[in-house]
């Protein structure tokens, strides 16, 4: 199934905050829709984000009204988009380009503006679908045969255009014959690996185990995880990386266990511009989020909580980045350069 589609004018969305139970579309019609759905995670995932916002952008310009300043109008409407998520670089990537896009056709009329627009999103979207099976195809190399490979929160078609990127190489190595099993972390709070990962892999017949964040310590001592390939938010110029909380805890249990610790990531998620991890801006979230599960309380409503979304690996802990453009290895900053400096 789709993360989203363009129809008609309108955005439809896969309700992802309803996955497993339902699967069910919103139409969006407003970028303030779209802007609304990226804050309560109708739609997640750093690369699934870029591109809604990119058709937000759209949506904004055929909400335009000629008593308007296209540009100042225009600018309100990115910035809305901007201020949904501040971890994630693809958001700001995709933003950035539609914007690009719109500064090379202002002076054209409103409905080639809008049209080209609408070409830019659907580009943005359709790129991260090829990106992700070259990250799937390179990620094959880390890939050995009967793998077990352990992955954490969604980094799947969910949580981009399509394929996705760790389970691009999931894909990938079970299209090759090479995969025996994935494990996946339920990934508290929100539960993207119970909802969506392991959703995503039994659609696609992949042999899937469910296991808590906790467990995971355990499940690498007793010897049954070949590999470790995790998704990104951010990847900084120095190799460090922004992902789902508990990543960088997993990522220390896999170097205790002489387990390879993999993260899979396109072009549009590295940020030249950031110099290290310190400098990426982590998302704390609703303490409900961490209080509640669902609609059902699971702590005393008034503990105070800590709700951080994301956490930042240093580069020391992973072994390799598995991007569209090959496997960047240490050491990280003349490598990353090497390969994204002319973006
Ligand atoms: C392919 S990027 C997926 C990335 O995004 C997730 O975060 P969220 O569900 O909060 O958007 C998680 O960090 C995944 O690894």
């Amino acid at each position: 199934m789709d993360t989203m589609y363009w129809k008609d004018n309108t955005l439809f969305l896969l309700d992802q905050t309803k996955l497993p139970i339902e699967v069910t579309y919103v139409k969006l019609k407003t970028y303030e829709e779209v802007a609304e759905a990226i804050v309560s995670m109708k739609v997640r995932g750093a690369p699934a984000i870029g591109a809604a916002a990119a058709y937000g952008m759209v949506l904004g310009v055929m909400g335009f009204r000629n008593d308007q300043n296209l540009d100042n109008y225009l600018r309100n409407v990115y910035e809305t988009l901007k201020n949904t998520r501040p971890t994630a670089v693809n958001l700001f990537w995709a933003l950035d380009r539609m914007w690009k896009k719109y500064l090379e056709v202002k002076n054209q009329n409103f409905e080639e503006i809008a049209k080209a627009l609408l070409n830019e999103a659907k580009s943005i979207f359709y790129e991260d679908i090829e990106l992700n099976k070259k990250i799937g195809a390179y990620g094959l190399e880390v890939v050995p045969e009967n793998a077990s490979i352990l992955t954490h929160c969604n980094a799947g078609a969910l949580a981009t255009a399509g394929y996705g990127t760790a389970l691009g190489v999931v894909r990938a190595a079970f299209a090759a014959g090479k995969l025996k099993r994935v494990f996946a972390d339920e990934t508290r709070p929100l539960l993207q690996g119970a909802r969506l990962t392991a959703f995503e892999l039994l659609e696609d017949g992949i042999d899937v185990t469910l296991i808590c964040d906790n467990m995971a310590g355990y499940v690498m001592s007793l010897g049954l995880v070949d590999l470790v390939v995790v998704g990104a938010d951010r990847v900084t110029a120095n190799g460090d990386v922004a992902n789902k909380i508990g990543t960088y805890s997993l990522a220390i249990l896999a170097k205790e266990h002489g387990i390879p610790f993999y993260v899979a990531a396109p072009y549009s998620t590295i940020d030249l511009n950031l110099n290290s991890g310190k400098d990426i801006p982590i998302e704390e979230r609703n303490p409900d989020e961490v209080r509640k599960i669902g609609d059902r309380l699971i702590a005393p409503s008034k503990v105070k909580v800590f709700n951080p979304a994301f956490d930042v690996t240093p580069a020391k802990y992973i072994t390799g980045i598995i991007t569209d453009r090959g496997i960047v290895r240490p050491p990280y900053r003349e490598n990353i350069k090497k390969l994204f400096g002319g973006n």
